[in-house]
């Protein structure tokens, strides 16, 4: 996409308040790089946002070259996620994104249906819309599953918190912090810097902090968590890091399965861990349309 590009239409909108700019191309006829998402999601000289969501069908951004294959599960038909964090980076898959992905194309009549697939670098998300409006819905996306891969720790200024390798599809430390109370939880200073081993994580990864679990007055698990991401920084929430938290968190119970609650700055999900896969129900919201001006990146 050229700056001369005129007139071009986005939506801003939010899963948990990890928030998006969203662009409907669906024949994929948009030049993404690098340079311009990060303009796009710098939040004082573009539209800003955590992350980007191309919307676009899985044949047409093989036949531009934009993915090299239809990934498993997915048909050419299906509508493609096309994730880029707010550095520019690619990303395999963003949990909140699909939800808010899946609105759009919802509400917007790009499908008709209810339930349907997602195409992500990770694969077939399949989601089921509860209920919607031009505004508001509730989603539940299949997650896939959360694969524990070891442990490693993270350095955050003159702390070091242990972890769990969690692959959500894209690369996770969930550390669940013993005896981390939710105001301690809030008085991590990310700022001070967060470092991650290179040599476990070659390609980067997300870190989400997680106060331990407890029963709440109905019996449920419940923890609070925040979540630096990889190619954004602190995030109000992330849905895949809320499923690799899920899966560190029961596994450290002796759980391979079970559910949690989870708090984390931007609101309240529930993530499921099955033993076949994951599910993260949240809302959505979209916020706003709007469209680019030209020359608005010059
Ligand atoms: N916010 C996203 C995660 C983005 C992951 C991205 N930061 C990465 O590099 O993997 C989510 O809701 O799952």
């Amino acid at each position: 996409m050229s700056s001369h590009q005129t007139g071009l239409r986005f939506v801003k909108g939010h899963g948990t308040q990890n928030d998006f700019v969203v662009l409907a191309d669906p024949a994929a006829e948009l030049a993404l790089d690098t340079e311009m998402v990060a303009a796009l999601c710098d939040r004082q000289r573009g539209i800003g946002a955590d992350g980007l969501l191309r919307v676009a069908r899985t044949g047409a951004l093989v036949e531009r070259g934009v993915l090299a294959a239809l990934p498993d599960g997915v048909a050419a038909d299906d509508w493609f996620m096309d994730y880029r964090n707010g550095d520019g980076s690619i990303a395999e898959m963003c949990g909140n994104g699909v939800r808010v992905f899946a609105h759009f194309v919802r509400a917007t009549g790009l499908t008709a249906t209810d339930a349907f697939t997602v195409g992500s670098r990770a694969g077939a998300r399949p989601v089921i819309i509860h209920h919607f409006d031009d505004v508001h819905a509730e989603v539940t996306v299949e997650m896939g599953v959360a694969r524990l891969d070891g442990t490693s720790v993270v350095r955050i200024g003159d702390d070091v918190y242990p972890g769990a390798k969690v692959d959500v599809g894209n690369p996770h430390l969930a550390c669940v912090v013993a005896d981390l109370t939710a105001d301690e939880l809030a008085a991590v200073d990310f700022a001070a810097g967060v470092v991650i081993e290179p040599g476990d994580f070659p390609n980067g990864a997300n870190v989400e902090l997680l106060t331990p679990p407890v029963e709440d007055v109905d019996g449920r698990l419940y923890a609070r968590m925040r979540v630096f991401e990889r190619g954004v920084g602190e995030t109000r929430s992330c849905g895949t890091g809320l499923v690799a938290a899920t899966r560190a968190a029961l596994d450290a119970r002796g759980q391979d399965t079970g559910e949690l609650r989870i708090g984390i700055p931007g609101g309240e999900v529930t993530v499921t861990i099955r033993p076949d896969g994951s599910t993260l129900r949240g809302p959505s919201m979209l916020v706003a349309d709007g469209v680019l001006r030209p020359g608005w990146d010059r």
